[in-house]
């Protein structure tokens, strides 16, 4: 797209040209939409498919933003990983194609935003509600970690909505897939507040176990209302991760379940923390006041959150 087009009312079409096996061009034409914001170097656009008439959301990367060699393989990185997975629970990779500026990335639109945005107008959320995102959470791990990728940047901005408010798990910028079962990764990365404590140690290498750190991270922030490391400073937040320091604010009324469970997985050392099956079959995922015991609470549909409105 060049500068002319930045214009707010007027029609931008992208076109994808696709040389066929014939030698002739067809070409895919897509309608650009509101911008929905920015992540890293993209601009994240609504986009219309002109053929199919489908509305999804489309990163799109300037090729200029490409130059070093980092922010190119991570980009090839991501876009491997996520286009071979496929699962409810995680955002759906719908197609790639680039032009002579930029690199378009079209994903599932998730139109109730991230757990971010819900967190951000309700402050916290009920245990039920907590339970039930936690439940399609675990799932989505379930899947990575079976095809034996791990995210590694896992939080509640990476965690969106959809239209039914399920949980889709999204941004593989981090991501990484292992070559062997028992390989361990050394690179720095992750966010933060929810950033394990043995990648920050860099010395043993880190696995699976730093996405169900992170997952700790999530139930408390989602329970109590920030999370649990959280200081204005990172190198502060991060002594507090090596040290597990933290605690349960008294104003905060939360059950011993959810207490435990949390305790239980932000464990300094990754061995010690529970399983996703471990998780699943919590009593904190199985216990619910006006459940009835006959069905396991997994299976039960989510309460209802009120979805995305603007103010
Ligand atoms: C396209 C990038 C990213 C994303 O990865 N997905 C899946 C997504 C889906 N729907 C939405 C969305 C639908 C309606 C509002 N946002 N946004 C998504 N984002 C946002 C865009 C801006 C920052 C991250």
């Amino acid at each position: 797209m060049d500068k002319a087009n930045e214009g707010k009312d007027q029609l931008i079409i992208i076109e994808e040209k696709i040389s066929k096996v014939n030698g002739e061009m067809a070409v895919k034409k897509y309608l650009r939409g509101k911008l929905l914001g920015k992540g890293g170097f993209a601009k994240c656009y609504e986009v219309t498919n002109l053929e199919t008439k489908k509305v999804i959301a489309a990163k799109i990367i300037p090729k200029q933003t490409l130059t070093k060699n980092r922010a190119r393989q991570k980009l090839i990185s991501e876009i491997k990983i996520h286009k071979s997975l496929n699962h409810q629970h995680v955002v759906a990779f719908e197609h790639v194609f680039e032009d002579h500026e930029n690199v378009y990335i079209l994903l599932e639109l998730c139109t109730n935003h991230t757990l971010n945005e819900l967190i951000k107008r309700r402050k916290r959320l009920t245990e039920l509600e907590v339970q039930c995102y936690v439940v399609q959470i675990v799932n989505a791990l379930k899947y990575l970690h079976s095809h034996r990728v791990i995210h590694r940047d896992l939080k509640l901005g990476n965690l969106f909505l959809n239209e039914k408010m399920e949980i889709k798990l999204g941004d593989f910028g981090l991501a990484t897939k292992l070559e062997f079962e028992g390989e361990k990764k050394h690179t720095i990365c992750g966010t933060p507040n929810y950033i394990a404590p043995e990648i920050l140690d860099g010395k043993t290498g880190h696995s699976y176990q730093v996405d169900i750190w992170s997952l700790g991270v999530i139930i408390y922030t989602l329970l109590i209302g920030k999370p649990p490391f959280e200081t204005p400073d990172v190198k502060t937040t991060y002594k507090k991760i090596r040290n597990i320091s933290y605690g349960f604010p008294e104003n905060v009324p939360i059950s011993d379940q959810a207490r435990g469970l949390i305790t239980r997985i932000l464990n300094i050392d990754p061995q010690r923390r529970p399983s996703l099956d471990e998780i699943m079959s919590s009593s904190f995922l199985n216990t619910g006041g006006t459940i009835p015991k006959v069905l396991p609470l997994a299976t039960l549909a989510c309460p209802p959150s009120a979805s995305y409105t603007k103010q």
